[in-house]
C-alpha cells in the first residue's frame, strides 16, 4: 500500500532487534540524547543494551503534517480564536471551554483502512511510544509531541470483558460487555488522560516554560494519577482533595508518589474553584479535566472500544458521569472514527449519575434548559460526587449529537448492581455499579434491547472501595444489604465446619443428604 510506505511510522512494526545498531553506539559509555540536553553515563565498560527509547530516538522521524492546537469550544474548523498546545490556557477569551482541534484534513488524507492497520499494528509490543493504547494512536493524540517527552505507564489496552453471566442473569443479555478502563496504572481510566497532560508538561518544561509544578482537585482518581504520572518524570504535584471524602486507598496513592497533599475542608467543587484561583496565580499547570489535554487521551478508550470488535460499532455504551469530561471525551473518540472512515457510525452514548449528585440527569429532564447546579450529597459513587460540574457543555454536546439518555440511580440501586456484578466474577467500582444500575432501568423500561450490543465503561478498580463493599456485606449500611454475603464465623472444631458445610451444600443442592 503506497501510503503506508509514504508515512514511516509504520517502521514502528519492525522488531527491535531488526533495527540496525551502528557501531559508535555500542561504546562502554552511553551517550543517552534527549531534545533539550545531552548526559552522559560512565558505566564501568558494560555495554548497555539499547533502551526502547533509544530505539525511538534512532527510528527516522515520520514525514507527515499532523497538527493540533487548541480553539474554543464547538468553533468550527475556521475559528480566528487559536492557541498553540504549547500556551498555557485553559479557557478561551470569552471564559468558555477549549477543545483540542486536529488537523482533519491532513489526517484525512489517509483512509479508514489505513488507520485501522496502523493502530491494529502497535497492540500488543514494547515500542516506544505506541505499546500504550494511548500513544499508538499519537497521531490523533498529540501529534507533534518528540517520543523522547512523552511519560507513559504503556497505559490502556485495557480488557474489555463480555459480561456473560452478569447479562444473561440480570438483564437478559447476550451481548453485554465491560470495558475495564479501572484496570489500569492507577486504577482508573484516569491515566488514559494524565500520560497526555504529564507529557505535555515535561515538554514545556523542557522548553523553560513556566510551570514549576502541576496540581490537580480530586475526589481520588485525578490525584493518583497526576502523582504517578509526575513522580515518574520528576515534576512536583500538588493535589487538592476534600477531607475525609475519599478512600484510604485513593488518598495513600499521592501520599506514597510523593505530591504535596492538601486535605481541604470542603468538597470537591470547593477544591475545583480553589485550584483553578490558585492555578491563575502560581505557575501551576491545572491538570483537571477543564484542561482539555486530558480528554484526549481520554478519547482513546472509545477507540479501543472499536478496535477490540474488529471495528464494529456497539449500540450503547454508558459511562459513569462526575465532572463530565469523560462522555465527551468517549464521544469525541467515537466521532473522529467516523469522520475518518474507520467507522460508519457511532453509539448511543448514555451517561449515569448517582441519584445523591445528578446535575446533569436534572438538566436533562429539564429538556436541557438552564443548567443549575446542585450540592451533591455522599454517596458511595464518592468519585462523582459533583455538583458543579466543569464540561457540562461538552456533555450536553455530547449527548444531544448521539441521542443520548441520561439515567440516575439511587445509593441502593448502585450498591446492588455492584455487588450484583461481583457476584459473577468481577470486582468493580460504585461507580460502575451506577452504570450497571442505569443499563438494569433501560432494560426494564424496553429503552434498550435484549438483543442489542452495550458496553458500560468501568471507571475504576473495585480494591480502591473495598470499604463499600465491607460495609454492605457485614450488613452494616442501613437499608441495604439484600444480596450481602456475610463472613460466617465458624469454631475451630470439625464438628462446626461439617455443620456449616453440609448446610451450605444442602442449600447448593437439595439432592444432598445432610444427615
Ligand atoms: C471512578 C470514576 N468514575 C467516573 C468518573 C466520572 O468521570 P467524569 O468526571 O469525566 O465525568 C470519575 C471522576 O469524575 C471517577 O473517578
Ligand atoms: N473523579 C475525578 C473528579 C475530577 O475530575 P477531572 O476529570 O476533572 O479531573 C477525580 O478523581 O478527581
Amino acid at each position: 500500500m503506497l501510503s503506508s510506505l509514504l508515512n514511516p511510522s509504520f517502521t514502528t512494526t519492525l522488531p527491535i532487534h531488526s533495527i540496525l545498531i551502528p557501531n559508535n553506539r555500542r561504546a562502554s559509555t552511553v551517550v543517552s540524547c534527549t531534545s533539550s540536553h545531552l548526559t552522559t553515563n560512565n558505566h564501568s565498560h558494560v555495554s548497555s543494551p539499547p533502551n526502547i527509547k533509544d530505539e525511538a530516538r534512532r527510528r527516522p522521524a515520520a514525514e507527515n503534517d499532523f497538527t493540533a492546537k487548541y480553539v474554543p469550544f464547538n468553533a468550527g474548523f475556521d475559528s480566528p480564536e487559536t492557541y498553540s498546545l504549547d500556551e498555557i490556557v485553559y479557557r478561551s477569551r470569552s471564559g468558555g471551554l477549549l477543545d483540542v482541534q486536529h488537523d482533519m484534513e491532513a489526517l484525512g488524507r489517509f483512509d479508514g483502512a489505513y488507520w485501522r492497520a496502523l493502530f491494529d499494528s502497535r497492540v500488543g509490543k514494547t515500542t516506544w511510544p505506541y505499546g500504550s493504547g494511548v500513544w499508538s494512536k499519537k497521531e490523533w493524540v498529540l501529534p507533534e509531541i518528540d517520543p523522547d517527552d512523552i511519560v507513559s505507564a504503556f497505559e490502556g489496552n485495557s480488557n474489555l470483558f463480555w459480561a456473560e453471566r452478569f447479562g444473561k442473569q440480570f438483564v437478559g443479555m447476550n451481548d453485554l460487555w465491560v470495558k475495564h478502563c479501572g484496570i489500569s496504572h492507577t486504577g482508573s481510566f484516569k491515566d488514559l488522560g494524565m500520560t497526555v497532560l504529564v507529557s505535555q508538561v515535561n515538554r514545556l518544561r523542557k522548553m523553560n516554560r513556566p510551570v514549576v509544578g502541576v496540581g490537580c482537585a480530586s475526589t481520588g482518581d485525578t490525584s493518583a494519577a497526576l502523582s504517578a504520572y509526575c513522580a515518574s518524570a520528576g515534576i512536583p504535584s500538588i493535589v487538592f482533595l476534600p477531607a475525609n471524602k475519599i478512600s484510604t486507598a485513593q488518598l495513600i496513592q499521592p501520599v506514597s508518589n510523593g505530591s504535596l497533599v492538601l486535605s481541604i475542608n470542603t468538597d470537591f467543587d470547593g477544591c475545583m474553584k480553589l485550584i483553578r484561583e490558585i492555578t491563575a496565580e502560581l505557575p501551576i499547570y491545572l491538570a483537571n479535566s477543564l484542561n482539555s489535554l486530558r480528554l484526549e487521551g481520554q478519547k482513546t478508550a472509545a477507540i479501543e472500544i472499536l478496535q477490540q470488535f474488529n471495528w464494529e460499532v456497539p449500540d450503547w455504551v454508558i459511562v459513569p458521569g462526575g465532572n463530565l469530561g469523560n462522555i465527551y471525551a468517549f464521544y469525541k473518540g467515537f466521532k473522529m472514527c467516523k469522520e475518518l472512515g474507520l467507522v460508519e457510525r457511532i453509539p448511543r452514548l448514555v451517561c449515569a449519575q448517582a441519584a445523591n449528585a445528578n446535575p446533569l440527569y436534572l438538566h436533562y429532564k429539564n429538556g436541557f434548559k438552564d443548567f443549575n447546579a446542585v450540592k451533591a450529597e455522599t454517596t458511595f459513587a464518592s468519585a462523582i460526587q459533583i455538583g458543579d460540574p466543569v464540561s457540562i457543555d461538552r456533555a450536553v454536546h455530547a449527548l444531544r449529537n448521539t441521542e443520548g439518555i441520561v439515567e440516575e440511580a439511587t445509593e441502593e440501586e448502585l450498591m446492588d448492581a455492584m455487588v450484583q456484578a461481583d457476584s459473577t466474577g468481577m470486582f468493580i467500582c460504585p461507580h460502575t455499579g451506577v452504570a450497571l444500575a442505569a443499563l438494569i432501568k433501560l432494560r426494564n423500561r424496553g429503552v434498550i434491547g435484549a438483543g442489542e450490543r452495550v458496553v458500560v465503561v468501568s471507571t475504576a478498580h473495585g480494591l480502591k472501595f473495598a470499604q463499600s463493599k465491607i460495609d454492605y456485606h457485614s450488613g452494616l449500611i442501613p437499608g441495604m444489604g439484600r444480596y450481602a454475603n456475610p463472613l460466617v464465623s465458624v469454631k475451630a472444631d470439625f464438628g462446626s465446619v461439617m455443620d456449616v458445610l453440609k448446610d451450605f451444600l444442602h442449600n447448593k443442592s437439595p439432592d444432598f443428604n445432610k444427615s
